[in-house]
């Protein structure tokens, strides 16, 4: 075999890999139209290289935002730098279907593209190649992934049982808005609940009813705070909220709402009917009050005061 013979079986091979090879090529021309186009693009875009031929880019493919490439592209023709899109900033430049059954979530292929200039024998610049890499196993990897930390954290802040705020979060919270209220001494209200006679409830129904009086309770919290208070369940049976931007007035109002749904309601369990009451204390935060945790202390002083002088009520601090 001649050597010239040896060398074009060399380039039709390594044209046939570059036809085989499991990425998109292209080489556009300084007018976008395509001149080559391998088998990965063939086999995606379901359509054959001499059917794109000469063809403009854009008007084959009315999904890829011309500004935005053409951008792209002007700057690789001028600079004859390489170019780079990610999937993260945009899905995709061509937009393929996903076939792949692992990762079949995903509706398209997302592509990582590499813009490269292709220089002619003068120097000069005249095609632009681009490389599209199918990365679709790890973009939906990375979401997923991103999801389930993002389903975690909301885990991790909230009680199970309820559904509110833990007391880590809560808590977290709560210094948060002292922050806040040590600058801006808007009134803000700290509201602890705790049901009475709570383990008289568990004792004569059982544990199950308990919960159920503890979930009815959360329900009745959800369906009066605005949403820019901060409900968490604080122990047991115990709930507290923040309201912040209100008045001890105002918070009083707000609490007598919450006693009076409750004392009106009946949780029911199967065939068992139980009625519960609520007592309440509120403080506000005032100068005196050095640290969130005093705060907690004054809400808490409040609460003890509605269960010694009777329960079922409400005890404000400061004194009204
Ligand atoms: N069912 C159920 N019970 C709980 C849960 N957490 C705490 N408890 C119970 O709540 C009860 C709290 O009782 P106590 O602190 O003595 O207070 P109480 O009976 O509510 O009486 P007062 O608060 O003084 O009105 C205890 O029996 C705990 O076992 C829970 O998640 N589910």
């Amino acid at each position: 075999m001649s050597l010239e013979a040896s060398q074009l079986n060399e380039l039709h091979w390594l044209m046939e890999m570059l036809h085989n090879i499991d990425v998109g090529l292209v080489v556009l021309d300084r007018e976008y139209n395509i001149q080559i186009w391998n088998g990965f693009m063939e086999n995606h875009s379901g359509l054959l290289p001499r059917e794109v031929k000469d063809k403009n880019l854009f008007s084959l493919f009315e999904e890829i935002p011309q500004d935005w490439f053409v951008r792209k592209a002007e700057s690789v023709f001028l600079l004859k730098n390489k170019a780079f899109t990610i999937w993260e900033q945009r899905p995709y430049v061509f937009k393929f279907q996903n076939y792949r059954p692992i990762t079949g979530t995903a509706d398209y292929m997302y592509q990582n593209t590499t813009f490269i200039p292709l220089m002619a024998a003068n120097g000069k610049v005249s095609h632009l190649c681009l490389i599209v890499y199918d990365v679709t196993d790890s973009a939906v990897h990375k979401k997923d992934l991103e999801a389930a930390n993002q389903e975690l954290a909301i885990l991790s802040q909230t009680d199970g049982l309820t559904k509110l705020f833990n007391r880590t979060h809560w808590e977290r919270c709560l210094e948060a808005e002292f922050k806040r209220w040590t600058r801006s001494h808007n009134p803000s209200c700290l509201v602890m609940i705790d049901i009475d006679h709570f383990k008289n409830i568990n004792d004569s129904y059982g544990h199950m009813v308990g919960d159920q009086v503890i979930r009815h309770l959360a329900d009745v919290v959800r369906q009066q705070v605005r949403e820019t208070d901060v409900s968490g369940r604080y122990g047991g049976e115990e709930f507290s909220i923040l309201l912040s931007d209100t008045t001890l007035e105002n918070a009083h109002i707000f609490a007598e709402r919450m006693r009076k749904t409750v004392e009106a309601s009946v949780v029911k369990y199967n065939d068992i009917d139980v009625k519960y009451t609520i007592s309440i204390g509120i403080a506000q935060v005032t100068p005196g009050i050095s640290t969130y945790e005093a705060w907690i202390e004054c809400s808490d002083a409040a609460l003890y005061q509605s269960k010694e002088g009777g329960r079922n009520r409400i005890t404000l601090f400061p004194k009204q």
